[in-house]
């Protein structure tokens, strides 16, 4: 049964958007929306076509719908926004910054007017500054403005601990704070496999591999596509947030969130650990840090800053 027919928008119908909508309907989530630019309103209704037709075979009753307009978005619970520029081979996501903080303004002019009550997702990077951009734009509730970036780095993370331990991702625990950026924080300490502190399995060298390699994680993906960069696990990434939210299901994640003096921030959309749920950011969850850890998320906070700095300006 379709999650009590919600309606879920999802804003850029490129590689994350289309994969996002997809798996959204195969967990009959809702009705999804895949809204592009009028230039490429036939290819978003092609592949919102193409992927109704896959319904019969996979079992789904959702319908997508693609389009360019935003009437066809009215009224949506929840739209995710993956509208933007990619990287690619050499930048890094804060080179996109100017480019995608006009699209992401522009897109959430029209989410204001059209979706005035829904929860909104930013995927599009630099996705810390963007989601500071898009709460500037659509001057909606601290708690329904959210930004994705610590369940595709944790996800990351998890993978690799797994990889080197060769056991179930299901056995491992573990969750990145901080930006987006390849400053992130990997919280070694807060990490377990089936309730084991990850410190006394393995050893600090390969942690610390295991800790670059996350933090580079989306590098190298755009390396080795050589064009464009990851969409798979970012679209589950977004589709796990979108799960909490519709069906209040209350889960811990780690999500952008607007900070007002939590971890000693003021006015900064920066990844911490939430209470996601039917409301948004129900709590955020404040921990005690090392010095050593406070001192890199201070790093990974002043990167964000930076680059939110440069949206404050344009
Ligand atoms: N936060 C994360 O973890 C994360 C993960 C993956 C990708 N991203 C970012 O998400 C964005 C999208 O990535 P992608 O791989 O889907 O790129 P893509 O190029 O495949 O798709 C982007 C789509 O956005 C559309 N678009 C551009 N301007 C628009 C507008 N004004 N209105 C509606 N649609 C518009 C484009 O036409 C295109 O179809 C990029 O900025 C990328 O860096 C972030
Ligand atoms: O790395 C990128 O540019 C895309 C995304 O932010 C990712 O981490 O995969």
């Amino acid at each position: 049964m379709v999650n009590n027919r919600k309606k879920i928008t999802v804003v850029g119908a490129g590689f994350t958007g289309a994969t996002t909508a997809f798996m959204l309907a195969q967990k009959e989530l809702g009705d999804v929306v895949l809204l592009d630019i009028p230039q490429l309103e036939n290819p978003a209704k092609g592949k919102a076509l193409d992927m109704l037709e896959a319904s019969p075979v996979l079992g789904f009753d959702s319908r997508i719908t693609g389009t360019s307009s935003y009437e066809d978005a009215a009224g949506s619970d929840l739209v995710v926004i993956t509208a933007g520029v990619a990287r690619k081979p050499g930048m890094s996501r804060d080179d996109l910054v100017t480019t995608n903080a006009a699209i992401v303004r522009s897109v959430c002019e029209n989410i204001k007017t059209y979706c005035p009550d829904a929860t909104v997702v930013l995927l599009s990077n630099p996705v810390d500054a963007m989601t500071y951009a898009a709460y500037q734009t659509l001057g909606f509730p601290k708690n329904r403005v959210i930004g994705q970036s610590g369940v595709l780095d944790s996800a990351r993370y998890c993978t690799f601990i797994a990889q080197e331990l060769k056991v179930s991702v299901e056995d491992v625990q573990g969750f990145v704070l901080g930006g987006h950026g390849d400053d992130m924080v990997p919280m070694v300490r807060y990490s377990s496999v089936g309730g084991i502190p990850v410190e006394s399995l393995i050893s600090k060298d390969r942690l610390d591999a295991i800790i670059e390699r996350t933090r580079k994680g989306g590098g190298e993906i755009v390396d080795l596509l050589g064009s464009g960069s990851a969409y798979y696990a970012p679209a589950a990434a977004l589709v796990q947030m979108a799960e909490a939210i519709l069906k209040d299901k209350k889960r811990v994640l780690p999500v952008i969130a607007l900070l007002e003096g939590q971890y000693g921030y003021e006015d900064l959309f920066l990844g911490v650990p939430v209470v996601l749920g039917g409301a948004g950011i129900e709590q955020i969850f404040e921990l005690e840090l090392t010095p050593e850890e406070k001192a890199a998320l201070d790093r990974s906070a002043d990167s964000v800053r930076q680059v939110t700095a440069v949206v404050q300006r344009s």
